[in-house]
């Protein structure tokens, strides 16, 4: 199949490059020229294991190309999936405005197709409120009176993980009104389910649209509820690690994303909350859980300041005792394996750090460019993670990548001042850091310098 895939980011770059691996003809679109050329080159402006591989030799078989304009491939295209951002307003609500822009240019490149041409299937995949289909329907509309239908196809990939979740997915959820828009999305996603065992399931637009919101607000409430059972353990003496590891084999709740955190951060968890939240506002029926966990998550996401304010002894409104300290920081991105900063909350922490005197030496092992060209001079920046915690009081850990957590932790020990450690990802074990002599806090299990702090 031919297909246009609108916007070359963390999804469409994927998503590209995933159809062109299954054997379809993609020509990949996006406004900024740049990227285009980037690209063009075989290079990826993200950072995603597995994507240059895929780029670089899709490109080369001719099977994948970029462009800055979406009529060079209008007219024969099968399917164009729509894949811009969808960023926060001001009021919470997703902003249409880059979505229905390329409706707008679709409409007026319909005009390329033959007459006879089978309808494009036109498919939203950015995350969107429901609504949405109805709404690219109409703009479209407005410019052409060629065949087309508007399909719902969210996008349920992570980032660090974008790849392998896309090529072997759980789920595809297509919401579309014919069956020639089945046969169409079929065509494209078979491939990927026979690999992965996934389900398909097809509804209306609307359901898919809120199918979206709905998986990512779950999740969101899940990581709230563990960091909460997290703190709380603390306070009671329990160990989280136990509470988790038994609550998840229960097998209505299972295993998977029960791990405590600095708070969730990302492009995507944070906005669509907000977004849902304005939905149930404008239709009379409030999302109570997820005002809550929007609100959870604001306080988590200074439990390491709170851990090492505490621990520093500073005192309400007197900052004293860290003006001066030097704290080494290991991992900026908002999760591993991706150079993505959107909300995450090692910025937060940078922040607190600053403002009360402290010095701050960064390390991560993708997203050192992306915070240099965000906060500058703030903080200082090292190259390796050995070399952030020379001379410094404490090594604060907020991002997982694997590379921590088998770090040499006697090196680092003899590079800090005094062996301490505020880990916000659970990386190391109490019983072994006490047996090396650290002191060591982390979230949701004993505190082995007896200092535990109300979370
Ligand atoms: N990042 C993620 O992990 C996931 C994101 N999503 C959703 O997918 C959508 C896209 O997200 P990302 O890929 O992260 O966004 P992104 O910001 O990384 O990429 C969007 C791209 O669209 C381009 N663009 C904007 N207007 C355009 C136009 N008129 N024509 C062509 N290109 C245009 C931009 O230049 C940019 O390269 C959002 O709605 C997001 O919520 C869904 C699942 C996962
Ligand atoms: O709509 C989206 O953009 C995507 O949002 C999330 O994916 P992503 O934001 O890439 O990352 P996650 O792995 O979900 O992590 C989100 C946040 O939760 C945190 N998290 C995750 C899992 C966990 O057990 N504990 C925890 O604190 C992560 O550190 C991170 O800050 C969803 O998992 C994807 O299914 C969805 O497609």
């Amino acid at each position: 199949m031919q297909v246009l895939v609108i916007g070359s980011g963390y999804v469409g770059l994927v998503a590209a490059a995933c159809f062109a691996e299954a054997g379809h003809r993609i020509l990949g679109v996006d406004v900024d020229t740049a990227k285009v050329a980037t690209l063009s080159r075989g290079e990826s402006p993200i950072f995603e294991p597995g994507l240059d591989d895929l780029l670089r030799k899709h490109l080369a078989s001719g099977a994948l190309r970029f462009t800055t304009d979406l009529r060079e491939g209008i007219a024969t295209a099968d399917a164009a999936f729509i894949c811009v951002g969808t960023p926060q307003s001001e009021d919470g609500s997703a902003d249409m405005k880059y979505v229905l822009a390329v409706a707008g240019q679709i409409g007026q490149a319909m005009a390329l197709r033959p007459m006879e041409a089978k309808p494009l299937i036109v498919v939203d995949k950015s995350t969107v409120p429901v609504g949405t289909a109805a709404q690219v329907h109409a703009e479209i509309a407005a410019h052409t009176d060629r065949a087309f239908e508007v399909v719902s196809n969210p996008e349920f990939l992570r980032e660090g993980s974008a790849i392998k979740d896309f090529l072997e997915p759980d789920r595809v959820v297509v919401g579309c009104r014919t069956d020639h828009a089945e046969t169409v999305m079929k065509g494209l996603y078979q491939p990927f389910l026979d690999r992965s065992g996934g389900k398909w399931f097809r509804m209306d637009p609307p359901s898919a649209e809120l199918t979206k919101y709905a998986a990512n607000a779950m999740l969101a409430l899940r990581i709230s509820f563990i960091n909460e059972i997290a703190n709380l353990a603390e306070s009671v003496g329990a160990d989280v690690d136990h509470v988790k590891v038994a609550i998840g084999a229960d097998h209505r709740i299972g295993p998977a994303f029960l791990n405590p955190g600095p708070g969730f951060g990302g492009s995507c968890f944070p906005k669509d909350l907000q977004a849902l939240l304005k939905v149930g506002r404008e239709h009379g029926q409030p999302m109570m859980t997820l005002a809550t966990t929007v609100e959870a998550n604001r306080h988590q996401k200074q439990v390491l300041l709170r851990k090492v304010k505490a621990h520093f002894g500073v005192k309400a409104g007197v900052p004293g005792p860290l003006k001066g300290r030097r704290f080494a920081l290991w991992g900026l991105a908002f999760k591993a394996d991706t150079d993505d900063i959107r909300e995450s909350m090692a910025l937060e922490l940078i922040d607190g750090l600053v403002t009360m005197g402290a010095e701050v030496v960064v390390h991560d092992f993708a997203a050192m460019d992306a915070v240099k060209a965000k906060i500058g001079t703030k903080v200082r920046y090292a190259e390796t993670p050995l070399a952030a915690c020379e001379g410094a009081d404490a090594l604060l850990i907020a991002t997982e990548w694997s590379q921590y957590r088998h770090a040499d932790l006697d090196a680092v020990a003899k590079a800090l001042k005094a062996p301490r450690m505020f880990d916000g990802r659970n990386l190391f074990r109490p019983e072994a850091m006490e047996a090396k002599g650290w002191i060591y806090q982390s979230l949701g299990r004993r505190s082995v310098d007896g200092a535990t702090v109300k979370a």
